[in-house]
């Protein structure tokens, strides 16, 4: 770090650059700056640009990457100290970044530079020998989808289950893994309603309570018309009967009887549907009684037409009970004599007086027995009835008359119709009680419920998050036995494969790159760098091609991935067959990785090259550890694949001769690279697997 080579290009920029081991990256650096360039080739450079078109997604890799590849393009430089500076205060990609004095502030991109990976995020340093989490099934994608390719738990605050509960970092889903709150402490049923008239304040809920079904109605009506049936028994019974009684009864009869029908005929009776044709209903509901059951306003019209019915045969034949008579009058005066007629109201029946009292008292009840109807609206029925029912009382002959023939009676000393009227109004005040309370506990019921969704939703959101996590942690048949099984717990978890393939993929150079000095924060830089690596080779394993690939783990800067690993499915095909596909799928995944890699390279001006190690054959796999555990695969397969990467060369996919042989059966072309010494298994023939010229090789 000693040799500094300093210059100034045309467009201002201080170019400095450190001449070390790290030359390479530098000279493209420092092409890109040199003074022979036009300003605007400087920055960004066209392929950051087709890369930023191409994918949007990807702004934020670009960007996480200028920081780490400034590190050296913008030639940045440690001077005489901890302070570093930067050059490029003419085109600083971020504000933050260059500083007026040349400090370099760049805000950090990644959660935390220690975790690598988004799929199966790791924490640990750009050293070798992290520990892992791997990726969740495609099946699972929506979960994948919130837990963000990008960036580990990148999404989480704009997923449909994060939103149910307001998650907004990871510290909230530790607390909603353990609830504090329970649902007893909803302690105050009566929260959210109105004091006087029981309304929600919240007028969405307001809106739901009253737009609820109400499957009771029809027995609301069946009382009501068994309760008017009974007022036209007493009536009928006790008084004048004429025209205007039936002509009262009759509709209201038959008005009731049409409700009761309506109300009733809602498939569940099964004995008065048959003949409705489905056309005349809407909103799936294919019967009378359903709609109504359905509809709050066909129910409030027919509670309102069957109390003013009834409430009118009430009272209807009051002014019918009498005999108007003549009675002649002969006044004689000084001259002549007068004769004048004199006309009296008798009124018939005075005894059915009581009954109109008993009908008042069956109309109010009436009105009660609707009770979802809301007591407001029946209040106001109520004292409608009764400032109508008491007046006439008060206003009818029959009642007086009925007082003066009780006379004589020791507790007729109040006149009759106020008498009736106290006892009516003493029921509708006992009546109205009853409903506000009976409301209030309807609505409390309705809060309770409104609530215990919520809390059903969130119990769901819990579990949707653990299976997140656990798929994130292990493979997902892992994680469905783990969340499904019944098996004993003490018993270890594993599986045995008698062929699975197994690849390690390193980039060798990255150890050279990384560096831990001031000017990339300590490795900081380089890390967010390989975490944008991974990430893209991560997101490689979401497309449906590659779900039969499993990632192990990375370790430092190498990726171990395996496929074959499903259980129960390797009976399905037949053992050649799935041998190659196992093996070919890597190689094809391989290839993959390498022309990410080759596109990383040319965004960053940076070398990295893959080194691919290859083998197949029998392993073990089991999740070890209770506190964070790991699922893992071990066996001379995992440890030879292991050997194939270490002593394999850059940009080449080593193979052993058997795994060879199978990519050659598969259609492969696989050259011979000779005898190699592989520790602790001796000298092997190994093969080099032809693969298409990815970056033009070293
Ligand atoms: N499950 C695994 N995950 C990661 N690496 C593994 C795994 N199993 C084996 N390896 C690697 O395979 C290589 C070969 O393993 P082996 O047991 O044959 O040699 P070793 O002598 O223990 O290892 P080394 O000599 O490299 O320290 C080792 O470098 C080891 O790290």
């Amino acid at each position: 770090m000693s040799n500094l080579k300093l210059g100034i290009s045309e467009n201002g920029r201080l170019s400095v650059c450190t001449v070390d081991r790290k030359a390479s990256i530098v000279s493209s650096i420092y092409q890109d700056v040199s003074p022979t360039k036009p300003k605007e080739n400087i920055s960004p450079c066209p392929s950051q640009h087709s890369f930023v078109d191409q994918e949007g997604s990807k702004v934020t890799r670009v960007e996480s990457m200028r920081n780490a590849i400034d590190l050296g393009r913008r030639a940045s430089v440690k001077v005489d100290g901890p302070k570093t500076v930067a050059f490029d205060n003419n085109n600083a990609t971020n504000p933050g970044e260059a500083l007026g004095n040349g400090a370099v502030v760049s805000k950090p991109k990644s959660r935390s530079g220690s975790i690598i990976g988004a799929i199966s995020p790791i924490m640990g340093t750009a050293t070798p020998g992290v520990p892992t989490r791997s990726r969740p099934s495609s099946k699972m994608t929506k979960y994948v989808e919130c837990w963000g390719a990008d960036k580990p738990f990148a999404n989480i605050t704009d997923s449909t289950l994060a939103k149910n509960i307001g998650i907004s970092s990871l510290a909230m889903i530790e607390q909603h893994l353990l609830p504090q709150r329970t649902c007893c402490d909803f302690s105050n049923n009566s929260e959210g309603l109105g004091r006087i008239t029981l309304g929600f304040k919240n007028r969405e809920q307001e809106r739901q309570y009253r737009n609820q079904p109400d499957g009771q109605f029809k027995y609301y009506v069946a009382c009501a018309a068994t309760l008017f049936l009974l007022l036209a028994f007493i009536q009928l019974l006790t008084v004048h009967k004429s025209v205007i009684i039936y002509a009262a009864f009759g509709p209201t009869l038959i008005t009731l009887l049409v409700f009761v029908y309506l109300s009733w005929s809602d498939g569940r009776s099964g004995i008065l549907l048959s003949d409705i044709s489905d056309d005349l209903y809407v909103d799936n509901c294919s019967k009378p009684g359903q709609v109504v059951a359905k509809n709050c306003y066909i129910r409030l019209t027919m509670f309102v037409i069957s109390v003013i019915l009834i409430s009118t045969c009430a009272v209807i034949n009051l002014f019918q009970a009498y005999i108007i008579q003549d009675f002649p009058i002969e006044r004689k005066n000084s001259n002549s004599s007068l004769n004048e007629t004199f006309i009296t109201i008798i009124p018939l029946f005075v005894d059915s007086a009581p009954s109109y009292l008993y009908s008042s008292v069956l109309t109010l009840a009436s009105i009660s027995v609707f009770l979802r109807a809301g007591f407001v609206l029946k209040l106001v029925l109520m004292l409608l009835t009764l400032i109508i029912h008491i007046t006439l009382f008060t206003s009818a002959e029959l009642f007086i008359q009925y007082q003066n023939q009780d006379i004589v009676t020791e507790d007729s000393m109040y006149p009759y119709a106020p008498k009736a009227g106290l006892v009516l109004v003493f029921l509708a005040a006992l009546l109205h009680i009853l409903d506000r309370q009976i409301e209030f506990t309807s609505r409390t019921d309705f809060l309770w419920k409104h609530k215990l969704k919520f809390e059903q939703e969130e119990v769901e959101t819990m579990r949707g998050i653990n299976k997140i996590l656990l798929e994130n942690i292990l493979p997902a048949h892992v994680a469905q036995h783990f969340l499904t099984s019944v098996a004993s717990k003490d018993e270890l978890y594993h599986e045995r494969y008698s062929s699975i393939a197994v690849m390690f993929a390193s980039i060798p150079n990255y150890k050279e790159f990384y560096d831990e000095t001031d000017v990339n924060k300590q490795g900081l830089e380089c890390l967010r760098l390989l975490n944008e690596i991974i990430c893209d080779f991560d997101k490689l394993l979401l497309k449906p091609k590659f779900s039969g690939i499993e990632k192990i783990k990375t370790i430092g800067s190498t990726y171990m991935i395996a496929s074959g690993l499903r259980p129960g499915k390797e009976e399905q095909i037949d053992g050649n067959t799935k041998e190659e596909h196992t093996v070919a799928i890597l190689v094809e995944f391989a290839i993959a990785l390498m022309t990410i890699l080759d596109q990383i390279n040319r965004e960053s001006f940076q070398r990295f090259k893959l080194r691919v190690g290859l083998s197949h054959g029998p392993v073990i796999a089991g999740v070890v550890g209770a506190q964070k555990p790991q699922y893992d695969i071990w066996g001379n397969t995992v440890n030879v694949a292991s050997r194939m990467d270490s002593t394999g060369l850059m940009g080449r996919i080593h193979v052993t001769e058997d795994t060879a042989k199978v990519l050659m059966n598969a259609g492969y072309t696989c050259e011979c690279r000779g005898p190699t010494f592989v520790k602790g298994k001796g000298t092997l023939i190994t093969y080099f697997v032809k693969t298409p010229n990815i970056g033009g090789g070293l």
